[in-house]
């Protein structure tokens, strides 16, 4: 049996957990793991990781079962979301990471997976704000069955954020209708959608999820270079011609020095509702390819099935709808593997402490 005599002999015995999430001797990075006055250990997460704290909750318990460690060692297990820096810009007011999901083609699926990405992360134990500003079709109102809803404001400069899923939101079809946004050029666009991200008085959030709007044009570009990303997601699809695409959009990221977490195929292989079969009805093997070739990670390849689409034009995301399906559980997986990766990329930096006066 392990007698802990310091906080290195724990932090030896912590880093045997291993987790595609964790990188070796993990226990050692600072201000993780630490012992109160009372003796009880405590391991902070600084990202979103509750399927990481259940395993090692469970771990520690096999542990202390095969006496490999002090039945009576008392642990507090949790996670705290480190902010991470975004090149020299200058953070958001309450907000300590930014995610970016981009496409470099529309109707890739990048709105439903933003949507269902966010509710992963709050499913991984975050809180977690969402912004649409995909401009030309704004459709996370209606996708979190929200389109009554309009953010207030109690001093005429701010908004307040519509809550909708837990997920605290704005969104340009809020405020002006479908038409009007869409008509909008390069400029009153992009000058629109940084104006809804700083007026929002978005509440303490661990990450912002930003739906981009598709493409890799001066919009987009513009954006990114306002706005403090922290890491960008590129959603893509599995034929040749997508792929292609995605590569632009990787390369639009890393012209303005924003990096990019990874890529996502989404109708990576159907589901089949009837009987559950698997089918890759769009060839298979062209992101993993693709990953290797430009060495950019492949974050994870989400099935297309008919529930994803049912459940987001019935106003509840999948995710918040049946969380415990196979589908649902493919987008908890890659909130978590998106929130490790942006925390082993990045830079924690200090935390800020919001003063709010409205
Ligand atoms: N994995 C999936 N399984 C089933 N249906 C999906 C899946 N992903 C997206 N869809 C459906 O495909 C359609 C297009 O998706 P979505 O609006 O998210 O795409 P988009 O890339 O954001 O499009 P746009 O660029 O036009 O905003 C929607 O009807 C959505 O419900």
């Amino acid at each position: 049996m392990i007698r802990f005599e310091s906080v290195a002999d724990i932090t030896r015995w912590l880093n045997q957990f291993e987790h595609p999430w964790l990188h070796e001797e993990w226990a050692d990075t600072p201000n993780w793991v630490s012992v109160s006055a009372t003796g009880t250990i405590s391991v902070v997460f600084p990202f979103a990781a509750a399927t990481v704290v259940e395993l090692l909750e469970q771990w520690i318990f096999s542990q202390q079962q095969a006496n490999h460690i002090p039945a009576e060692a008392k642990f507090a297990l949790s996670c705290r979301v480190a902010p991470l820096a975004a090149g020299e810009k200058q953070p958001l007011r309450g907000v300590k990471n930014i995610v970016v999901v981009s496409s470099a083609k529309g109707g890739v699926g990048k709105s439903t997976t933003a949507v269902n990405l966010a509710l992963g992360l709050q499913a991984q134990g975050a809180k977690v704000g969402l912004l649409d500003a995909d401009i030309y079709g704004p459709s996370v109102p209606m996708m979190l069955g929200a389109t009554d809803e309009k953010p207030q404001s109690t001093d005429g400069k701010h908004m307040l954020p519509v809550e909708s899923c837990g997920l605290y939101t704005n969104s340009i079809g809020y405020l002006v209708p479908a038409e009007n946004a869409a008509i909008w050029r390069g400029p009153m666009a992009s000058k629109a959608l940084s104006q809804i991200v700083m007026e929002t008085w978005w509440p303490d959030l661990d990450y912002l999820v930003i739906d981009m709007p598709p493409g890799t044009g001066d919009i987009q570009l513009t954006l990114a270079q306002q706005i403090p990303v922290t890491g960008a997601v590129v959603i893509t699809t599995p034929q040749d011609l997508a792929l292609a695409d995605a590569i632009k959009g990787v390369s639009m990221f890393n012209k303005v020095d924003v990096p990019v977490v990874g890529v996502v195929e989404n109708m990576s292989y159907h589901i089949c509702s009837q009987c559950g079969h698997h089918e890759p009805i769009f060839g298979t093997g062209g992101a993993e390819r693709m990953a290797k070739e430009y060495a950019v990670p492949l974050l994870a390849q989400l099935p297309l099935h008919i529930k994803i689409r049912e459940d987001i034009d019935q106003g509840k995301p999948t995710v918040a709808a049946s969380p415990e399906s196979e589908q649902a559980q493919t987008y908890i997986e890659l909130a978590g593997n998106v929130a490790s990766r942006l925390y082993w990329q990045g830079t924690p930096v200090a935390e800020q402490i919001t003063i709010r006066t409205m």
